[in-house]
């Protein structure tokens, strides 16, 4: 048997998190295994009842489970709190720096049949679209000391670190070029090397990397060039090795290239394949408390669990089938529609209740 810890947190997560639990549901009695989930408190939901983002509770149950389902913290109401107590740097980023979560995939896909959800033209989206972001997640900016604020009025300066150790860069950048070789064999690597010391040592580092992997076709961007050629012809791509900050702004484009915010999904797994599992997309103040934010990023995060945490990879594919069924029959979200047409758009329990459906009546190989 397989323990989750859940962790929903504020906005849209605990709404779209909710309709992952129904699908897990749906395919561990599909396919015959037993998952207990445990739900635990965390993000501004976690400071509301227990005065802290990530509680004590919270971070035991996560470290006695098999792996986390993670949805989406923060929001305004917390937003004006000490950075350190903010949901996102003492939750997310306090669970992906204690177990060292320091590879986040996010797979974007765009079949050629769904092109006209993307945001892009349509003869762009047309070719498809089937990229994987590497993005490394524990060093970078975002952990590097010291960080802070110091001075008075106009003197008064706000800073942070960028690191990377060539150890960090290394162990990132072997990890992108083996999932290239179990994909279409190439490695785009994207730092701003031009300027930055640290992207100097990504760019050796990597470059020294590559020359163990000779099949894989390889080549470096500068961060800038790498958002526009997204754009201009995504189809170009395959795995993306991105350095923290970089992956976490390219990763956005990937996903609206897709159509949404809310159809991508992550992976987040340290050394030992121990892994966290959460939307890139975030809480969705906006739309939040309505019932229509997409499931799909979260229902597609929970299939990346089963096949790197549990090693129930046909049950993922049962989800990704489903959730493939559920596009291609335009059972979508508002997100994914025209203004026009969002009177058509279904509710979030409605895809998720159609993804489970699906599940549940698909003639299934290993099922
Ligand atoms: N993993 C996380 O917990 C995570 C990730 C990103 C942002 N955040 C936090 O979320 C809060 C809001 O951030 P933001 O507004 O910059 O980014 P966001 O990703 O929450 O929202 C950006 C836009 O995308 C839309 N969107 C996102 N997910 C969607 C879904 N599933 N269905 C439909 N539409 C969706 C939103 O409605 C919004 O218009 C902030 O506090 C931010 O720090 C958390
Ligand atoms: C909320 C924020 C800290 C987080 C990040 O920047 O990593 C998010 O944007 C993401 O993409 O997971
Ligand atoms: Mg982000």
């Amino acid at each position: 048997m397989s323990n989750i810890a859940v962790l929903a947190g504020d906005g849209i997560g605990p709404e779209v998190m909710v309709e992952a639990k129904k699908v897990l549901a749906a395919v561990a009695d599909k396919f015959q295994f037993t998952l207990k989930t445990q739900d635990y408190d965390v993000g501004g939901a976690a400071i509301d009842i227990h005065g802290n983002a990530l509680p004590d509770v919270t971070m035991k149950g996560c470290q006695a489970a098999d792996a986390i389902l993670f949805g989406s913290v923060g929001g305004p109401k917390w937003a004006n709190l000490p950075p350190t107590e903010q949901p996102e740097r003492c939750a997310l980023l306090g669970l992906r720096g204690h177990f060292d979560l320091f590879c986040n995939m996010r797979p974007a896909t765009l079949q050629p049949a769904l092109s006209s959800l993307s945001t892009l033209r349509s003869d762009i989206s047309a070719q498809g679209f089937d990229v994987l972001v590497i993005r490394e997640l524990t060093g970078d900016i975002y952990f590097g000391e010291p960080k802070g604020r110091k001075g008075e009025g106009d003197e008064e300066t706000g800073f942070d670190s960028m690191f990377y150790s060539r150890r960090e860069i290394k162990r990132i950048a072997h990890l992108a070029f083996q999932a290239a070789q179990k994909r279409n064999n190439k490695v785009t690597s994207v730092d701003k090397a031009n300027v930055l010391a640290t992207s100097q040592l990504w760019r050796q580092v990597v470059e020294e990397v590559a020359v163990e992997y000779p099949n894989v076709t390889f080549e470096h961007l500068y961060v800038d060039n790498a958002a526009m050629q997204l754009v201009r012809d995504p189809n170009q791509f395959d795995v993306m090795l991105c350095p923290n900050l970089f992956g976490d702004i390219l990763s956005d484009i990937c996903a609206m290239i897709t159509g949404s915010m809310g159809l991508l999904p992550s992976a987040s797994l340290n050394s030992d394949g121990f892994g966290m599992y959460e939307p890139a997309g975030g809480s969705a103040p906006d739309i939040a408390g309505q019932g229509i934010a997409n499931p799909i990023a979260q229902i597609l995060s929970a299939a990346l669990m089963l096949r790197y945490s549990l090693n129930q990879d046909n049950a993922a594919k049962a989800i990704e089938e489903a959730v493939g069924s559920a596009l291609d029959n335009g059972i979508l979200t508002a997100d994914l529609l025209p203004a026009e047409q969002r009177s058509n758009a279904k509710t979030t329990s409605e895809v998720g209740d159609y993804i489970c459906a699906q599940i549940n009546t698909a003639n299934i190989e290993g099922a």
